[in-house]
């Protein structure tokens, strides 16, 4: 479970959250709302990336700010421009680094390696430079690099802007097999149809809380009035 509770963010003087309290218990979460509502910096607090200027979020009961150890192991973050996540010049060693820090033998490591690059249709590049993936190749590496983990939470920050309609599937179907909880952002509201809860964000405040249909029209709403 990851509790917030009454959180604001102020960055540089400005501000950011507003006393947000939500508890995040769903399997499948979206985080939807207009350009700069505050989504990205509301996920961030998830994993400790960012920390409240005031409240506190608890994962599993661990406080970001003072067991950030802890929390990231909990929760996996996939960054919304996959060149901040992929760090190694080779695919299979940009997979392979999460593993061989968590003190995985590596006949298992290889075989993990194989098995989620396959998942996301990329063993055909296993000894190819990172940077020579394709945009949405490098989306699903970063996906791939973070899911190998087995985090208990995946929080995800728009992991489709450079997918084409085929792997934007096959994402969104990985999203649907996970045994984890997935604490989505997005813009693809079509993605976000069979999730369990869906929190719109306007002007770092929660505008809707719902199920999927009545917190979209309640979104749509919003933006006509605005
Ligand atoms: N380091 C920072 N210093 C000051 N303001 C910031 C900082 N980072 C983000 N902001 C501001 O916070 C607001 C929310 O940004 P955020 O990235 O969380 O929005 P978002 O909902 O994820 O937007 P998008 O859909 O465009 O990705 C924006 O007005 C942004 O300019």
């Amino acid at each position: 479970m990851i509790e917030i509770q009454n959180v604001s963010l102020t960055l540089d003087d400005n501000p950011i959250l507003h006393e947000v309290t939500l508890t995040l218990t769903e399997k499948r979460i979206a985080i939807v709302g207009s350009n700069g509502s505050g989504k990205s910096s509301f996920v961030r607090l998830l994993n400790g990336l960012r920390t409240p200027s005031e409240g506190r979020v608890l994962v599993d009961g661990y406080d970001t700010q003072t067991e950030g150890r802890k929390v990231r192991r909990r929760v996996g973050f996939v960054f919304q421009n996959p060149d901040n996540q992929i760090v190694f010049p080779i695919v299979e060693e940009d997979v392979a680094f999460g593993l061989k820090n968590l003190g995985v033998p590596v006949a298992e490591r290889e075989q993990m390696v194989d098995e989620v690059l396959n998942r996301y249709g990329l063993l055909s590049k296993r000894k190819q430079p990172s940077h020579t993936l394709s945009g949405g190749q490098k989306q699903l590496l970063a996906i791939a690099g973070v899911l190998v983990m087995k985090p208990a939470y995946v929080v995800l920050d728009e992991p489709t802007t450079l997918l084409d309609l085929r792997n934007k599937l096959r994402v969104s179907q990985a999203i649907d097999g996970l045994d984890q909880t997935a604490i989505m952002v997005t813009h693809d509201l079509d993605l976000v149809e069979n999730f369990d809860r869906v929190i719109v964000f306007d002007q770092g405040r929660i505008i809707a809380d719902d199920v999927p249909n009545k917190a979209l029209r309640r979104y749509v709403e919003a933006m006509l009035d605005a």
